[in-house]
């Protein structure tokens, strides 16, 4: 099994009179990994809920294996839905129902499978995410890292070629959201399934994913390979990635030029993000780009892994020369001599990325700090 791409297009979603955001373009690569992160409120869970075609965008495209959801019929739309598992942020789980049940229900519901075949999958599933033995324990007596592998085994029981997770880190001490990262890894090495996580925590954006996103002011302020925004001069990136007060994002609203700029100056006096030691969420200061996390020993290579080094490499001219740098550091020797050659042309097909960071909004003048 291989992921499926999923391809954005101009995507614009309002409540009435409420845009929450607007021309959303992004093409989620088959069988990697992309984080989606954003300030509280700005409609990464919409999100979501449009891609699995639960709400409904007014403008644009979701194009998933040759479908458009936004315009698809009701029952194409239902056999579309049957590539996506999803983990909602609580696990979603049956309170009354033990682990076994749980994970079993989907597969009770959606499917003709006798109890057996039912058991032989529950159990796969159940070892998987590391729940062996767990069966008969209700929801209610186990921990919240457990309800999380519980929600991500039921998410995987009918084999999804696509994984949404909303928050997988939320309410997880540090350690647990470790190894729920390495779990996340690992799952993709196994299944390379599509994976779009939305998390806050800024360690797992900066150490799981092969891209990242970041919605900002009712728009995608940017996406693409994770060398991208971490090596962003772009204001609001850069403030998120680092966790830290000084930039365009303001406590409840957005700050005006004037603040901007001198918070900038200070920053800037005193080093840049460099200086920052540990912030919160798992921000560091600095913008170097850590190495992105590998499956446990033992486990296949992710297969996502060369494509998008292909991918990536065909692409290295589209970059500033600190993220071509940072592509190049990644890249095995043979893509690195073929890009050097020449030889590697752009994608056939056209836009791969949202890569028109101009087009990001509220951009003020970025201070080259810390370089
Ligand atoms: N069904 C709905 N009807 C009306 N407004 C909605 C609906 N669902 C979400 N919203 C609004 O959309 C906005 C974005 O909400 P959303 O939950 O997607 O944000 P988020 O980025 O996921 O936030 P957080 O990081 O805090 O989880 C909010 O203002 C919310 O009130």
């Amino acid at each position: 099994m291989v992921g499926v791409a999923v391809e954005v297009e101009g995507l614009t979603k309002s409540f009435g009179s409420q845009n929450i955001w607007s021309d959303v373009t992004l093409t989620l690569p088959p069988g990697e990994i992309s984080v989606l992160l954003g300030p509280s409120g700005t409609g990464k869970s919409v999100f979501l809920k449009s891609l699995v075609g639960l709400l409904k965008p007014e403008r644009g495209s979701i194009v998933i294996s040759d479908t458009d959801i936004v315009r698809c019929s009701e029952s194409r739309l239902y056999d579309v839905r049957k590539l996506f598992g999803v983990l909602f942020q609580d696990g979603a789980l049956f309170g009354s129902m033990d682990l076994f049940d749980n994970i079993a229900f989907p597969l009770r519901e959606h499917t003709r499978k006798t109890e057996a075949e039912v058991r032989r999958i529950v159990l796969e599933k159940m070892d998987m995410v590391g729940l062996q033995g767990a069966e008969r324990k209700l929801p209610g007596e186990i921990s919240g890292g457990m309800r999380k592998r519980a929600g991500l085994a039921r998410a995987l029981v009918l084999d999804p070629e696509i994984i949404l997770f909303d928050e997988p880190d939320s309410g997880l001490d540090p350690v647990r959201v470790a190894y729920l990262n390495q779990l996340i890894v690992d799952l993709n090495a196994q299944i390379d399934a599509t994976f779009l996580i939305v998390t806050h925590d800024i360690g797992t954006a900066r150490t799981v994913p092969d891209n990242l996103g970041l919605l900002y002011r009712k728009h995608l302020a940017m996406f693409g390979p994770r060398e991208q925004l971490l090596t962003s001069q772009e204001p609001v990136v850069q403030q998120f990635l680092n966790g830290r007060r000084e930039g365009p994002i303001g406590m409840s609203e957005e700050k005006d030029v004037a603040q901007v700029e001198a918070e900038m100056a200070a920053l800037q006096a005193r080093g840049g993000d460099r200086h920052n030691g540990v912030g919160p969420k798992g921000a560091v200061g600095g913008d170097a780009v850590p190495p992105q996390l590998d499956p446990s020993p033992g486990l296949p290579e992710r297969r996502a892994q060369r494509r998008r080094q292909e991918r990536v490499a065909r692409m290295l001219h589209e970059f500033d020369p600190a993220t071509a740098d940072a592509i190049r550091a990644s890249l095995p020797a043979d893509l690195l001599a073929q890009a050097d050659a020449g030889v590697l042309t752009p994608p056939a097909g056209g836009r791969h990325w949202a890569t028109d960071s101009t087009q990001a909004i509220g951009v003020l003048p970025g201070p080259r700090d810390g370089r």
